[in-house]
C-alpha cells in the first residue's frame, strides 16, 4: 500500500509529520486553520498539491466546528482565512488558486438568496473534499501520459532509467505522486530499468523522503547527492529526467525546488529529455514568465543543521532559497492530467480546461 500523507475524516484531519521520515511515522491533528498554516509553514507537510489540499482542509475542520449562521461573515472569515493559508509558503501556485476559486464559491453561495447557511457550509466542505479525489485522480492521468511521452522517443521495448528530484510522491499530494507518479506507471508496465533520485539539498526531501517512498514501493532506486548529477548523465545512460514543479507560468518557465535548473542545463548538454510533472493547478496563467515567480528563502537552519546536528561553521552566512526557475527553453514537456505540452503550447492548451476545483 501507498504511503499516506493525509489522513482524513469530516471533522478530522491528520498529516503524516515528514519532519520525522523516514525515522518515526508520526501523524499530527490539525485542528484549523492556526495548525494548517503551521504545518505548512514548518514543512511537516510539503509540496505544491498536498500544501494546497492540507491547507484546504484545515479550514474544512474549522468550519464544521464553528457555530455562525450569518452567511455574510462567514464568507468574509473564509476569505480571511485563505489569505491567510496562502501566505504560509508563498511559491507554490496551487493554494492560491484554490484559495481563490473558494472564495469565489463563498460569494457565490453567499448572494444567493435560495442557500441556507448551512447547505452554504455543507456544499462549501463538500467542495474542499473533492480535491483529494481528484488530486488522486490527475496524478494517474499524468503518471500515464508521463510513461507514453518518455516510452515514445525509445524503439522497441527498452526499458528506462530516469532520473528525478525532491519528492513528488504520495508524500507530496493526495496520493499516487506526479513525477513520481511518471515512475510508478513505468514500473508498473515493467518498462522501468532503474531510477536514481537526487539527495536534494538542503532539506534532503531526495534521501528523506523520495528514498523512502522508492523503497516502501520497491521500485529499483539509487540515492545520488546533488553534485553526482554531470557524472551519472555521462555514466549511466539517462534515459529521461521528470521532475515536479511548484509554479508554472504561462511561457514554461518552471520553479521547482532548488537544483532543478542545473539539472535541466546539465540534462541539455547530454541531451537528455526534461520533463516537468505538474497538475493544470500548478500552472499560473497570470505570469508571463518565471521572472515574477516570488522565491521563498528558508532559514539558514536548514542548511547549517541536519537534523539537531550542526555541519556548517558558526558565523558563516547563508543563502538559503527554496526553489529556483527553469527557463521554459530547457523543457521537453510539461505532463498534465491532459496530455504532455511543449512550453510554447500552454498559452492555447491551457484555457481550454476548467480550473482544479471550479469544475465540480
Ligand atoms: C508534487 S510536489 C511538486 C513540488 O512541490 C516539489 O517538486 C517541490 O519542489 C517540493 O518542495 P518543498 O519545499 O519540499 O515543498
Amino acid at each position: 500500500m501507498s504511503l499516506e500523507s493525509i489522513r482524513y475524516k469530516r471533522g478530522n484531519l491528520e498529516i503524516l509529520d515528514q519532519l520525522l521520515l523516514p525515522l518515526q511515522t508520526r501523524y499530527v491533528k490539525v485542528q484549523g486553520v492556526e495548525d494548517g498554516w503551521k504545518v505548512i509553514n514548518k514543512m511537516q507537510v510539503r509540496g505544491a498539491p498536498a500544501i494546497a489540499i492540507v491547507g484546504c482542509l484545515s479550514l474544512a475542520v474549522e468550519l464544521l466546528k464553528d457555530e455562525m449562521d450569518d452567511k455574510k461573515v462567514m464568507r468574509q472569515e473564509i476569505e480571511g482565512k485563505l489569505n491567510y493559508l496562502v501566505s504560509a509558503r508563498p511559491t507554490a501556485v496551487n493554494i492560491k488558486l484554490a484559495a481563490d476559486e473558494l472564495i469565489n464559491l463563498a460569494n457565490t453561495l453567499s448572494a444567493d438568496d435560495n442557500v441556507s447557511s448551512s447547505e452554504f457550509k455543507d456544499r462549501f466542505i463538500a467542495r474542499i473534499e473533492s480535491m483529494l479525489a481528484k488530486d488522486i485522480e490527475d496524478n494517474k492521468a499524468i503518471g500515464k501520459f508521463g510513461s507514453e511521452a518518455i516510452l515514445s522517443r525509445l524503439e522497441g521495448d527498452r526499458q528506462v532509467r530516469i532520473l528525478t528530484h525532491c519528492n513528488t510522491g504520495s508524500l507530496a499530494t493526495a496520493g499516487y505522486g506526479t513525477a513520481l507518479g511518471v515512475i510508478r506507471s513505468l514500473h508498473g508496465s515493467k518498462r522501468l530499468e532503474h531510477v536514481y533520485c537526487t539527495e536534494t539539498r538542503p532539506y534532503n526531501q531526495g534521501a528523506r523522503l523520495t528514498a523512502y517512498e522508492l523503497v516502501h514501493e520497491k521500485i529499483p532506486a539509487t540515492l545520488i547527492v546533488d553534485s553526482m548529477v554531470s557524472a551519472l548523465m555521462h555514466t549511466r545512460n539517462i534515459t529521461a529526467v521528470v521532475v515536479g514543479a511548484d509554479r508554472v507560468a504561462s511561457n514554461g518557465d518552471t520553479a521547482n525546488k532548488i537544483g532543478t535548473y542545473q539539472i535541466a542545463i546539465v540534462a541539455r548538454h547530454h541531451d537528455v529529455p526534461f520533463y516537468v510533472a505538474a497538475p493544470l493547478s500548478s500552472i499560473d496563467m497570470s505570469l508571463t514568465s518565471g521572472d515574477r515567480i516570488k522565491i521563498e528563502e528558508r532559514p539558514d537552519r536548514e542548511m547549517t543543521h541536519i537534523g539537531e546536528h550542526r555541519i556548517a561553521a558558526p558565523g558563516i552566512n547563508c543563502w538559503n532559497p527554496s526553489f529556483d526557475v527553469t527557463p521554459a527553453n530547457l523543457i521537453t514537456g510539461i505532463i498534465t492530467e491532459k496530455g504532455v505540452f511543449t512550453p510554447s503550447r500552454l498559452k492555447d492548451e491551457i484555457p481550454k480546461y476548467h480550473s482544479p476545483i471550479a469544475s465540480s
